[in-house]
């Protein structure tokens, strides 16, 4: 299911730019806390932004030994956050292994697929994989899709596809959004908020167009329209 709030990517360096940041906003926002924040201020700023009413994706990419990180997502459970994710490549057992770490709460797993950043030419000669990077993507979203998560990360050029694949309901959730006016930097895999719309996107995450615009507010306003279709 679509959800209408772009998801603004919390990535700063510090509990006081972020609740700066956040007070801009009247409204409950969803949010991702990433690994620079969450390394520098831990679970008590994740506890701290759910208190202030606003839905986290918890976005810590967790990839490890099956028993790590089903150990490591049984204290995630703990932060009752909206959203928490691992790599798919961490493989079948590991997703699985995640899935029973959250036992018992309402945290949605979604695994990331290859990341935005990674172009088709990278993943086949650094990660040696010999597909195309659709397929790559599809195929870790049909393991994500046996392990029993909620869905995937992925571009928003993969969001069509993996509909297909897993059904509708499976959540593809797209970063690499940039507004048509905004340039790209270390992105690759890159769409405009209506694109997602158009390609079957379910979430946005959007970052640094939101947290480095002159007017912060206004921004999220506007690709909260387009995303919506206004
Ligand atoms: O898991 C993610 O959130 C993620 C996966 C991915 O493939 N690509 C990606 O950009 N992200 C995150 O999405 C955000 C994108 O930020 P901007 O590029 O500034 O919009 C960053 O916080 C990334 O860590």
């Amino acid at each position: 299911m679509r959800n209408v709030r772009p998801i603004i990517a919390l990535d700063f360096a510090s509990k006081e730019q972020t609740l700066e940041f956040l007070s801009n906003f009247d409204e409950s926002l969803f949010v991702k806390i990433g690994m620079e924040l969450f390394y520098q201020e831990g679970p008590e700023l994740v506890r701290e932004v759910n208190k202030r009413g606003h839905d986290v994706f918890l976005d810590l990419k967790l990839h490890d030994i099956p028993n790590t990180v089903e150990s490591a997502m049984r204290g995630i459970a703990k932060l009752e956050v909206a959203m928490v994710n691992v790599h798919a490549a961490g493989g079948l057992k590991m997703m699985k292994a995640a899935k029973r770490g959250l036992e018992g709460s309402k945290t949605q797993l979604i695994a990331v697929t290859q990341l935005t950043s990674t172009s088709e030419e990278q993943m086949q000669k650094e990660q040696l994989i010999n597909a195309t990077l659709e397929d790559s993507v599809v195929h870790y979203a049909r393991l994500a899709d046996e392990a029993g998560l909620d869905g995937v990360v992925c571009s928003v050029h993969e969001a069509e596809a993996i509909g297909d694949a897993c059904g509708e309901e499976f959540l593809r959730v797209t970063p690499g959004i940039r507004p048509a006016q905004v340039s790209v930097d270390d992105q690759r895999r890159v769409a405009t908020p209506a694109q997602a719309r158009a390609q079957g996107s379910t979430h946005i995450v959007v970052g640094r167009a939101i947290t480095k615009a002159a007017d912060p507010k206004d921004s999220y306003r506007q690709i909260a329209a387009e995303w919506r279709g206004e």
